[in-house]
Order: structure tokens, then sequence, then C-alpha cells
């Protein structure tokens, strides 16, 4: 018998393990693979090289529609295109992590991406795991399996430091507290628990075993336990 698609939402602040954990389940499992804050980096990289200005939501608004995002699915090599131009470099500098808050929330950036978000899932036949911040809320609020990854903000720090040679991890704390900050108390879909999320605290775990706690998750809920 065939499987039904199962979707799967992945939510949490940042450094709590997102990407990585749903890259394996999705390798794992035979599903497709959707980093959402991949698609609102590269709007925002799009915005910084256009030269909107990033104090002026109206102005942000205006051009909500212009570039093309196409979003790679494959767990094993995601990719993320800009009117063609592959970004995946590009959409991790500073400039675009410290100003993609700030565009991610003007409603007209969050419907486009939205939009583009519903029918990637939805043209996943075997199903897809989708991470971000809003996803278990807003973009699949009928998903199959809601999960909110959190961990403490000196392991998340710790984490993203081990990424970045040479920064200085109290700033990168505070970086990520006000990132947070922004995305939690902005005013259309903020980062937030769905009701129905399993809430995870990784600080303890070790990725391993945050991707054997999911993958179990997901198979009891296809045995429809
Ligand atoms: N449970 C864990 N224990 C230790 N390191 C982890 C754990 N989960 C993720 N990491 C590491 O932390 C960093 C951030 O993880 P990532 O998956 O990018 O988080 P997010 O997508 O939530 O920002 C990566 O370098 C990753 O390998
Ligand atoms: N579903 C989402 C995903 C990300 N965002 C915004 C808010 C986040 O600070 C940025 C960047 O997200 P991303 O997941 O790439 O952030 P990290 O790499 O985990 O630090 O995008 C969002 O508003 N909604």
């Amino acid at each position: 018998m065939e499987r039904a698609a199962v979707i799967v939402a992945i939510d949490g602040p940042s450094g709590t393990g997102k990407s990585s954990t749903s890259k394996a389940v999705a390798t794992q499992l035979g599903l497709r693979y959707l980093d959402t804050g991949a698609q609102y980096r590269a709007i925002t990289w799009w915005m910084v090289n256009n030269g909107i200005d990033m104090d002026d939501p109206s102005a942000i608004a205006a051009v909500a529609g212009k570039p093309e995002i196409v979003s790679g699915t494959d767990p094993s090599a995601p990719s993320i295109t800009v009117d063609g131009t592959d970004v995946a470099g590009p959409i991790r500098t500073q400039e675009v992590t410290s100003k993609v808050s700030a565009v991610s929330a003007v409603p007209e950036v969050r419907t486009r991406i939205t939009g583009l978000q519903r029918s990637i899932a939805a043209g996943a036949e075997n199903g897809i795991v989708v991470e971000g911040r809003d996803i278990g809320t807003t973009v699949l609020p009928d998903a199959d399996l809601k999960i909110f990854l959190t961990a403490s903000p000196e392991a998340r720090a710790a984490r993203r430091n081990g990424e970045l040679k040479g920064a200085d991890v109290n700033a990168t704390r505070e970086a990520l507290l006000k990132r947070d900050a922004a995305d939690s108390s902005r005013k259309t879909s903020p980062l937030a628990k769905a009701d129905d999320a399993v809430e995870v605290d990784t600080s303890d775990l070790t990725l391993q075993q945050v991707i054997e706690c999911v993958v179990t998750l997901v198979e009891e809920k296809r045995a429809g336990k």
C-alpha cells in the first residue's frame, strides 16, 4: 500500500538544531526538505543588493513580489537561487543576518514567501520536513507532526560560534537574543510554539539524539499511535 505523504513542521529559534535535524530526518525517511529561513534570507539578500531602504517597511513591501526565489528540496543537497543566481553562500553573511528580521516582519514579504512554502509542501509526493519559525502555527497548521526545538542561549551561542571563526561568544549570544526578540514580537506570524507541537529542549542532547527522537515521533505518527 502507498504511504500517505507526511508533513513535518520543525520550528524554534536560531541554533536549536532545526536545519541539521530536519535535513537528517528527511534523508533518513526519504522526504523532501525546506529551509524557510533561507527563503527569508534570500529575499533580504535581494533587498540589500538592490539598495532598498531597510528602515522603510513600505519600500520593502513595494518590491516584495519582485525577486524570483527557487528552493531545491533534496535534503542531501538543498539549494536556493534568486533570479537564477545561486545565493547559498551570500545569504549567510553578517549583513544579511542583521537585516533579515526587519525584512521578514513585513506582511507583504510573509504573504509572498508563505505562498511559495505552501505550494512546495503540496507538491512533495512522499512528504516533507519544513523548518522555520511559523510553520506549525501559520504556514502548515494541519501538519501531521509539529516539533518545537529549544535550547539555552548559552548552548545556542556556543553552537553558532563553532561555525563563525574567531567570533566572540558573548557578542554571538547577544545577537541571537536580539533576533529572537524581534522574531517573537513582530505582529505577523511571530516565532511561536503551536499548541499541538511537541517541545524538545536540545541543550543537553547530541544532534544524533535529537534526530532519533524526531524520527521516532514521525514513525509513531505514521503507525497511527
Ligand atoms: N544537539 C546538538 N548538539 C550540539 N550541536 C548541535 C546540536 N544540534 C545542532 N548542533 C550544531 O549547532 C549548529 C547550529 O545548528 P542548526 O541546525 O544550523 O540550527 P538552526 O537551524 O536551529 O539555527 C550546527 O553547527 C550544528 O551542527
Ligand atoms: N519561517 C520563518 C523562518 C525564518 N524567518 C526569519 C527570522 C529569522 O531570524 C531569519 C533567518 O532564519 P534562519 O532559520 O536562517 O536563522 P538561523 O540560521 O537559524 O539563525 O528568517 C521567519 O521569519 N520565518
